[in-house]
């Protein structure tokens, strides 16, 4: 499974019908009056997210969409039939810009929510409309209007449900690598020096969530320094963020003191970041003895006052980690259902 995160489509609404020049034919009326009824709208295209995606993938087989016309307008007055809508559903999260004007139409956030890209033309009036004191038998009708042509840039922003944060060398890469079903990479994606390093978890079938390494997050960056600033970003999107720290850093800082400073950086670039659902990872377990580790965990975790979930880990033994996914897809489920639900309230 390869994940884009940028495509390009061309969208074309339907052409409205031509009206249509007739006159009444009926037994015993000769001259009947103008009776060309008005061609029939065409479709508008549209586009709408959903919940259910989570790649633009698709689109790379598939750049060209095209609603239906609408049928011209027929005798008898009769208005031609409207060309049917067309929808191309995106993921939530994909913003659609307008490439010839270089402007966001709109960015699809919720699910079912829906962007006019591309109006159906109008149809076109039928002789009947031209109908005057002067005039008894216009030959006049107008065509149905040209729909609009668009070339749009699709944009997935956020890939992931789930942000991975730490220091470099807290074993970001390597927890990716233990716990992912696959390792996507993003095609073109802008940045080019850095990569967010992405997995997708399937901790059982049909069910996955995407994981995704922020790198790049060091101090200083929430000030907009470095492209760290452009990954917090990325990650504002994020349902849920996994906070790896080591066990006993390498360069001999105190474990306690790499938490705060990054929690310093999330306050700094939004306050909203804090918010978010984070749990604590305690990462290289295997590099102390047992009894060390649990020891160790428990003093990181009362001196930082930590009251979210935290767990004591080994990514490179593949130690917890795969109770820590599950609890992950667990807790997703869980906020899907209350997303759900407090709209449904609404
Ligand atoms: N002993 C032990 N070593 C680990 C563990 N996880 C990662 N490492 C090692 O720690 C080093 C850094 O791991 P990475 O996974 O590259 O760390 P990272 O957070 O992705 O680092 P950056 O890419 O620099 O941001 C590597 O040498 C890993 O082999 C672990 O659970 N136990």
């Amino acid at each position: 499974m390869k994940l884009v995160d940028e495509v390009e489509i061309t969208v074309t609404a339907g052409k409205g019908g031509n009206g249509c020049v007739g006159f009444r034919r009926e037994k015993f009326i000769p001259l009947g009056g103008p009776d060309g009824g008005d061609g029939g709208d065409g479709g508008s295209v549209w586009i709408q997210a959903d919940e259910n995606l989570n790649t633009l993938v698709d689109f790379r087989h598939q750049t060209m969409f095209r609603a239906q016309r609408g049928e011209g307008g027929m005798g008898r007055q009769m208005y031609g039939k409207g060309g049917d809508d067309l929808v191309i559903v995106v993921p939530v999260g994909t913003v659609v810009h307008n490439v010839t004007t270089d402007e966001v139409i709109g960015d699809l956030t919720a699910h079912e929510q829906r962007l006019l890209v591309a109006r159906g033309g109008k149809g076109g009036l039928g002789n009947m409309h031209f109908k005057s004191s002067t005039n008894r038998s216009p030959r006049q009708s107008t065509p149905g209007e040209e729909g609009e042509e668009r070339t749009l840039r699709l944009e997935l922003k956020l890939l992931a449900d789930v942000g991975l944060l730490g220091f470099p060398n807290a074993g970001k890469s390597t927890l990716i690598r233990a716990v992912s079903a696959a390792t996507p990479k993003v095609a073109d994606y802008p940045f080019t020096t850095l990569y967010p390093n992405l997995g997708v978890v399937s901790v059982e079938p049909a069910r996955s969530f995407v994981i995704a390494d922020i790198p790049g997050l060091i101090e200083g960056a929430a000030d907009g320094a470095g492209l760290g600033a452009l990954f917090l970003r990325h990650i504002q999107r994020t349902r849920l963020l996994l906070h790896l720290v080591e066990i006993q850093p390498l360069d001999g800082t105190d474990p306690v003191e790499q938490v705060r400073a990054i929690e310093r950086e999330l306050e700094k670039f939004d306050t909203g970041l804090l918010d978010k659902p984070r749990w604590l990872l305690i990462n290289k377990a295997d590099t102390l003895l047992p009894d060390e580790a649990e020891a160790e965990a428990a003093r990181i975790v009362a001196t930082l006052g930590w009251n979210g979930p935290w767990f004591l880990v080994s990514g490179l033994a593949h130690d917890g980690t795969r109770e820590v996914m599950l609890k992950v897809q667990a807790a997703l489920d869980e906020l899907d259902r209350s997303e759900r639900e407090a709209a449904d309230a609404l």
